[in-house]
């Protein structure tokens, strides 16, 4: 399972590229603009500079309306600002067929100036709290896109949890599918060491963190501290052996 971890601006992907070693991936967002809220291309940029160049840079293009143009021009402005993972938060389609049409316009745009980007389709999944589409439909609208990924988040960020709304299970039924056309799954929502064990299990490819990894808990008003993100990469790593491990004993 990778490790994406999400700062807020340039100062916090300077402390993330101090703990480099121990996450995969750097995702630029600007919280207070919403759980996929996008952030300016300078600070895409800014950001891209300050990381290691072998960690790729992620960047959200917001929690997108049902305009397949506009979000298509929000994300090949990602994806030139040196992006190469572009996050899609289909807030404003209420059906598969409009996150369709949104996320194949992006597939569009992104591809056709980096053929090797990859492009997240994000639900949300506390959807039946904002009237967007079903979490369950997000694999199959990543596969008619194109997309190269399916993801949950949470839309409103008051302390519930990815598994407050959809339980494990659930979960696991989206990985499943996810996985079966072929697509990466990745999960977010307020995530804490806790989850692992299940996020692992069910075969998590992506988990998205970042309250976890601020000071407090608190992905407001803390700061991501490189000993909490040193502190959730042990924990993963100790999962991923226990599993291993499990499975091989019962083969
Ligand atoms: O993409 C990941 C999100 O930024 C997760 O943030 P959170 O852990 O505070 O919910």
């Amino acid at each position: 399972m990778l490790l994406l971890i999400s700062p807020d601006g340039v100062e916090e992907a300077l402390d993330c590229a101090k703990a480099a070693e121990h996450l995969d991936i750097v995702d630029v967002k600007k919280p207070d603009e919403g759980s996929l809220g996008a952030n300016f291309p300078w600070v895409i940029r800014e950001i891209r500079d300050a990381v290691p160049a072998d960690k790729p840079v992620s960047a959200t293009v917001g929690d997108v309306p049902y305009k397949p143009g506009t979000v298509a021009q929000a994300a090949l402005g990602a994806v030139v600002s040196g992006a190469t993972y572009i996050k899609v938060g289909l807030y404003g389609c209420t059906t598969p067929d409009q996150g369709i049409e949104v996320m194949r316009a992006v597939v569009r745009a992104v591809k056709d100036h980096r053929p090797d980007a990859l492009v997240v389709a994000s639900g949300y999944a506390d959807a039946h709290r904002i009237g967007c589409v079903n979490p369950l439909a997000v694999p199959d609208i990543a596969a008619r896109s194109g997309a190269d990924a399916a993801m949950l988040d949470t839309a409103v960020k008051d302390g519930t949890r990815l598994f407050d709304h959809v339980p494990p299970d659930v979960c696991a039924e989206f990985v499943r599918l996810a996985h079966a056309s072929g697509r990466l799954a990745a999960l977010a929502g307020s995530v804490t060491q806790a989850d692992l064990g299940p996020l692992t299990r069910i075969g998590t490819d992506i988990v998205g963190v970042r309250g976890a990894v601020c000071e407090g808990g608190d992905r407001n008003t803390g700061r991501i501290q490189p000993h909490l993100v040193a502190a959730f990469r042990t924990e993963m790593d100790r999962h991923a052996r226990e599993h291993t491990a499990g499975v091989s004993s019962v083969r």
